[in-house]
C-alpha cells in the first residue's frame, strides 16, 4: 500500500464484502493508451485459446498470449502452456501496475477480443499455479466494456465499466467468493486488449 492509499479513501473497494476490488480508472494517458494498444494488437504473437470441455476440443475466437519473467509452465483449461519472456513494453506496463497498486506480479495473461461478440464466461482466477490470495491487476486498452462480478453464494452482482487505459485490481479473498465475467455486447464493434498481471507460485 502506498502513502496516498493510507491517507485517502482512494481507491474504493467496489465489492460490498468478501473480497477487495479496487478500480483506479485510467492510469495511462490517451497517448500512452493508443501507443500500447497499437503495440499489443500488432506485436503480440496472439494465439487462439483452446480448451477441452466434456472431452471436446473447443477453440475460442478470442485470442490469448502468456508472458512472464520465466518460461513458467501454466495449466489452464486442461492445457499446459509455457510463458514467453517479458518484452520491454510489457515490463513497462507491469512496473506501472506495481507502482500504482503497491503489489508485485511475475506473469501476465493477455486477451484480445476482436469485437463485442467475444467475451469471457463467469469464472474465478484461482488456478493452483497462482499464488493464493495474490493480487491480479487487470489493464484495458482499446474498446471499453462492461465487467461483472457475481457472488458465489448470494448471487449479488456488481457491475463496472472498464475504461481505456484503466487499472482494476482484484485481491484478498475475491477469487474465493466472487466470479467475474466479460459479457458479450452488440454495441462494441472494435477490439479490446486486456492484460491480467498475476503471480505464479514457484
Ligand atoms: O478481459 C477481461 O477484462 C478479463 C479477463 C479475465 O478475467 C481473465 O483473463 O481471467
Ligand atoms: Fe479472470
Amino acid at each position: 500500500m502506498n502513502l496516498f492509499e493510507e491517507i485517502s479513501d482512494f481507491p474504493i473497494n467496489i465489492l460490498p464484502g468478501d473480497g477487495i476490488v479496487n478500480y483506479y480508472g485510467a492510469i495511462f494517458s490517451q497517448k500512452e493508451s493508443d501507443f500500447y494498444y497499437d503495440y499489443l494488437f500488432n506485436q503480440i504473437p496472439w494465439e487462439n485459446d483452446e480448451a477441452i470441455i466434456y472431452g471436446k476440443l473447443i477453440v475460442t475466437k478470442r485470442k490469448v498470449a502468456w508472458f512472464g519473467e520465466k518460461a513458467f509452465e501454466y495449466t489452464y483449461s486442461n492445457r499446459t502452456k509455457y510463458a514467453k519472456l517479458w518484452t520491454p513494453e510489457l515490463l513497462e506496463l507491469k512496473q506501472k501496475c506495481e507502482e500504482v497498486s503497491g503489489e508485485t506480479y511475475n506473469s501476465c495473461l493477455l486477451n484480445l477480443y476482436h469485437d463485442g461478440s467475444e467475451g469471457m464466461a463467469y469464472h474465478s482466477d484461482s488456478e493452483k499455479d497462482l499464488k493464493k490470495h495474490g493480487a491480479i491487476a487487470s489493464v484495458t486498452f482499446g474498446a471499453e466494456r462492461k465487467f461483472l462480478f457475481k457472488h458465489k453464494v448470494t448471487k449479488e452482482k456488481v457491475e463496472i465499466f472498464l475504461e481505456k487505459g484503466s487499472l482494476l485490481v482484484m485481491k484478498g479473498t475475491t477469487q474465493d467468493n466472487w466470479l467475474h465475467r466479460l459479457p458479450p455486447t452488440t454495441k462494441v464493434k472494435t477490439p479490446r486488449v486486456n492484460l491480467t498481471f498475476r503471480t505464479i507460485e514457484e
